[in-house]
């Protein structure tokens, strides 16, 4: 039995990352740790996941690496300069390992995969990501980790930037650039998270697009997290490097 906490349990996501954990025979949940709780009672767990907000994350991370605590963190907010400082606390605590991913979804991850696989093809790519609206951050965790890899996708068949003749425009028009490639963010009543990634050649498109349907859709991949954690090495970014794609 793997001990498991889980921090914003009242959540949209902790409460079915909670359930999931409660109905596997081979994890034992320890702790459900929410806003204005102490995380003392987390100290018993020997995996805690992480589903709180952007700006509380790194503050729970510290604790629990510090005590020797693996983490699966689907929180999202991390930049190269939050994951380096994780990888310092890690650093500091030999042992103990962190899976952070932006998407624990395995239709989502196998979206940013083909997206990535697809980008080298085109001369053009932009993101669409679409979400319900109380959602903290934009663009998404999953929007800025797609444009991420696909601009490295890109980079590395020697393309250069997608072409855009724009040169009159409102502000935010053509939305947030991330490496390069513009990503918009839409909020709307109705919807959970969605993505698409539009790519463009000499006459025809390829559109990829992700619906999630149930936030029950995270739960597999959070549990593979927490079964995998204690075998991995220091810091794991996306869910991909334990899937066989
Ligand atoms: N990686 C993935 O697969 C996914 C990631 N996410 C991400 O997960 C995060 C949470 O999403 P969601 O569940 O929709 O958000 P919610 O706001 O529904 O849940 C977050 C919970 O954490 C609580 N909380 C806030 N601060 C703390 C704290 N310091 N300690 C413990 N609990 C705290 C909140 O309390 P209160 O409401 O009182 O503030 C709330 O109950 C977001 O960053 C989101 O983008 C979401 C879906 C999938
Ligand atoms: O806040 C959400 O809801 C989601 N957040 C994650 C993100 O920012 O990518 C994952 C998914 O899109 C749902």
């Amino acid at each position: 039995m793997i001990k498991v906490g889980v921090l914003g349990a009242r959540g949209r996501v902790g409460v079915e990352v909670c359930r999931a954990v409660e109905a596997a025979e081979d994890l034992e949940l320890v702790a459900a740790v929410d806003k204005d709780d102490s995380l003392d009672a987390l100290a018993k767990a020997e995996v805690v996941v992480d589903f709180t907000h952007p700006d509380v994350v790194m503050a729970n991370l510290e604790w629990c690496i510090g005590r020797g605590i693996h983490t699966v963190v689907g929180t999202t907010g991390f930049d190269a300069a939050r994951l380096d400082t994780v990888r310092g606390w890690l650093a500091r605590n030999p042992g103990t390992n962190a899976l952070i991913a932006p998407n624990f979804g395995i239709a989502a991850v196998l979206m940013m995969h083909f997206a990535q696989q697809a980008a080298r093809h085109f001369e053009s790519v932009e993101i669409v990501e679409l979400h319900h609206p109380n959602k903290a951050d934009a663009p998404s965790g999953t929007a800025r980790r797609t444009a991420e890899l696909v601009a490295r996708a890109r980079r590395e068949a020697g393309l250069g930037a997608s072409p855009d003749a724009t040169t009159t425009q409102l502000d935010g028009a053509r939305g947030a650039t991330v490496d390069g490639v513009h990503v918009h963010a839409v909020r709307l009543g109705g919807l959970i998270a969605h993505q698409e990634v539009l790519l463009g050649g000499e006459g025809e498109t390829l559109t990829i697009r992700h619906d999630t349907m149930s936030r029950a859709s995270f739960t597999p991949g959070v549990l593979l997290g927490v079964r995998r954690v204690p075998g991995l090495d220091g810091l794991t970014v996306g869910l991909e490097s334990l899937l066989d794609l």
